[in-house]
């Protein structure tokens, strides 16, 4: 079984306007309410691909009974541990005419010791040939070793794990092996304090991450694709040409098809072709992309190995 680790689940409210002007009222041309966060969207895309997950994650307040009955539609495995405090609401501002997605992310809930206890008592049941995919960030209180103890309990009880989230949080659990780690370019760019002029630059840095214990390194690109580090080799996928709508969620459907294809059939590189079929179709999609756009996009797709 997969498990999805959503620690900061969100209602994503998506709002699309010609311009943005800071400072100024501006009005939108549409917005629609997503049941957001990033483990929630790798288990909407496992879904798509007709992979069983269960979805994890703290969720409370009159804003997390919306968060439920948005999600209800999508008919996942949920298991969620009831907060006191209201689920976050994350706002996404596409403006057309500027080509520029804004996004402002609220902090979360509280989370009490209380309710942490009871969110890693049910992992206890965790085990052998199971994967679980932690992504995002951590709502307040939650301590930055979250992630890195839960890796722990999960891989002594014989599962594996995956991570998707950014800075010292994710350099710490490197030791433990994550199956799969996924950077976008920015923040592996960030991991190190440097920027990037080139693709061999992102390709020695996403090495070590390589070297300091990750299995498989995703480097996601935007529009400029993605690159596949693992021992020995690295790959390249193209991000076919189409009109982007809304890239929110495009990093956690390339987990979604990477580690369900991976996990299913062991091949890093027809997991990678998913993945960055998944990233793109979500990109060109509003919500969160569905198989047959995944499909279509997939086709368009070429994976290269660079030497
Ligand atoms: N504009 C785009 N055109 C085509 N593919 C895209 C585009 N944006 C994202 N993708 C695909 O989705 C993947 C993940 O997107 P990215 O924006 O890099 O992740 P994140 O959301 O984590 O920052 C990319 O590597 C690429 O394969
Ligand atoms: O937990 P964070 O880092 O604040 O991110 C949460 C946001 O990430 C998303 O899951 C989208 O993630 P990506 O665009 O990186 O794939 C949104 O649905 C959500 O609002």
């Amino acid at each position: 079984m997969i498990y999805t680790i959503t620690a900061n689940p969100s209602i994503d409210y998506v709002l699309q306007l010609k311009t943005l002007t800071t400072g100024e009222v501006n009005r939108t041309t549409s917005d629609v309410k997503l049941p957001g966060g990033k483990g929630i969207n790798v288990s909407r895309i496992l879904k798509e691909l007709n992979i069983d997950s269960t979805a994890l994650g703290f969720v409370g307040g009159a804003t997390g009974e919306m968060f439920k009955s948005l999600l209800a539609q999508h008919n996942l495995k949920t298991n969620f541990t009831t907060v006191k405090e209201d689920t976050r609401i994350n706002v996404k501002v596409n403006a057309v005419e500027q080509d520029e997605e804004t996004e402002i992310n609220g902090m979360g809930p509280a989370i009490s010791s209380d309710e942490k206890n009871e969110f890693i008592d049910q992992l206890k049941s965790v085990g052998n040939g199971d994967v679980v995919i932690m992504s995002g960030s951590l709502p307040k209180q939650l301590p930055e070793t979250f992630y890195l103890d839960i890796a722990k309990m999960i891989q002594a009880q014989g599962a594996d794990f995956i991570i998707d989230t950014t800075g010292q949080a994710l350099l710490d659990t490197l030791p433990l092996h994550p199956l799969v780690v996924k950077p976008n370019n920015h923040e592996l760019a960030d991991l190190f304090q440097t920027t990037f002029n080139s693709d061999q630059e992102i390709i020695d840095h996403a090495k070590k991450l390589l070297d300091q214990g990750a299995k498989h390194v995703l480097v996601s690109m935007a529009g400029d694709g993605a690159l596949l580090v693992t021992k020995g080799h690295t790959y390249k996928a193209n991000a076919p040409k189409g009109t982007v709508i809304n890239s929110v969620g495009a990093g956690d459907s390339m987990i979604a098809g990477f580690a369900g294809t991976f996990m299913k059939t062991g091949d890093p590189i027809e997991s990678f072709h998913i993945g960055a079929a998944c990233g793109s179709a979500t990109a060109f999609s509003q919500d969160i992309a569905v198989k047959e756009k995944i499909d279509k996009v997939y086709k368009e797709i070429n994976i290269s190995e660079l030497s």
